[in-house]
């Protein structure tokens, strides 16, 4: 679902290219639910087909990983669990701070998945004092006052952002200059930052602006296949869902 991009080149300095990088967590969630059913191998169709990919391109991602599978038995899924996590990085421990905890930064850090996927929310940061001292998902919420000495205290790399988008540069330039390298922003703007700094957006009206940019094209995908009927139902004015307004106001 993240929609935004990485400021590293196309191709990891390991020689794995970006777009197998970010199919590699789909990988992981299909394989870690045939894991948790202790299916002990897998097909690269059947794995394709959970991950939602392309068994070609499924082969060639897992061949640069060094993976290729036994013929005729599959790719053994804890192996591959294992290859995946480590290539991710997720076999350390990574702390994150959410910095904005209105409603978005309250429900992210109430979300159990982050921990689960080893990352540990570290600390909630609020510009407002009055929410500091605030527990949130069991957290005291921390003033922005401190953000630099608790990036510092806890090692952190990696800052979510859910202010409003008018603070979102001000944060992230603050989180950067505390050492933050990784950054993943929730607020609709673009964001500024060096290089060596990466950046994931994530806006969930984009992916609905997409889904409504189908939706029309299946409406309008409808609307011709109508036109076929016979000419005398063809003529008749299209109703709205209040009767008398048309659904879709002639060109
Ligand atoms: N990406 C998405 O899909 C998505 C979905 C919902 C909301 N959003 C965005 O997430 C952001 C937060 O939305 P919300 O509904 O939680 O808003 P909200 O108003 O409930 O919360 C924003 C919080 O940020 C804090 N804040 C403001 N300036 C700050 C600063 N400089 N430093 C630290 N904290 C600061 C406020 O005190 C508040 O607690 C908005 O930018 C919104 O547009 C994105």
């Amino acid at each position: 679902m993240a929609t935004g991009r990485t400021h590293r080149p196309a191709t990891r300095s390991r020689g794995i290219p970006e777009a197998t990088v970010a199919r590699l967590p789909l990988y992981l969630r299909a394989l870690t639910a045939l894991s948790e059913r202790s299916v002990p191998t897998v097909s690269s169709e059947e794995l394709a087909a959970a991950a939602g990919v392309n068994s070609a391109k499924l082969r060639k991602d897992f061949s640069y990983l060094g993976s290729y599978g036994t013929r005729g038995v599959g790719y053994d899924v804890e192996y591959l669990v294992y290859q995946i996590s480590r290539e991710l990085g997720l076999t350390q421990d990574w702390p994150v701070v959410i910095v904005g905890i209105g409603n978005l930064g309250a429900a992210l850090a109430n979300y159990g998945g982050f921990a689960s996927r080893g990352f540990r929310v570290a600390a909630l940061i609020d510009a407002d004092p009055a929410m500091a001292g605030k527990p949130v998902a069991g957290m005291p919420v921390q003033h922005t006052d401190d953000l630099e000495k608790i990036i510092e205290d806890n090692g952190v790399s990696i800052g979510v952002i859910a202010t409003p988008a008018g603070a979102a540069q001000q944060v992230c330039e603050r989180l950067v200059a505390a050492g933050v390298t990784s950054i993943l922003n929730f607020a609709p703007t673009v964001l500024s930052v060096p290089d060596g700094v990466d950046v994931r957006k994530v806006d969930l009206s984009i992916e609905l602006q997409i889904l409504a940019f189908h939706e029309q094209r299946k409406a309008g995908e409808d609307l011709a296949a109508d036109d076929v009927v016979p000419p005398v139902a063809a003529k008749q004015p299209r109703k709205g869902p209040d009767g008398d307004v048309p659904a879709v106001m002639p060109a």
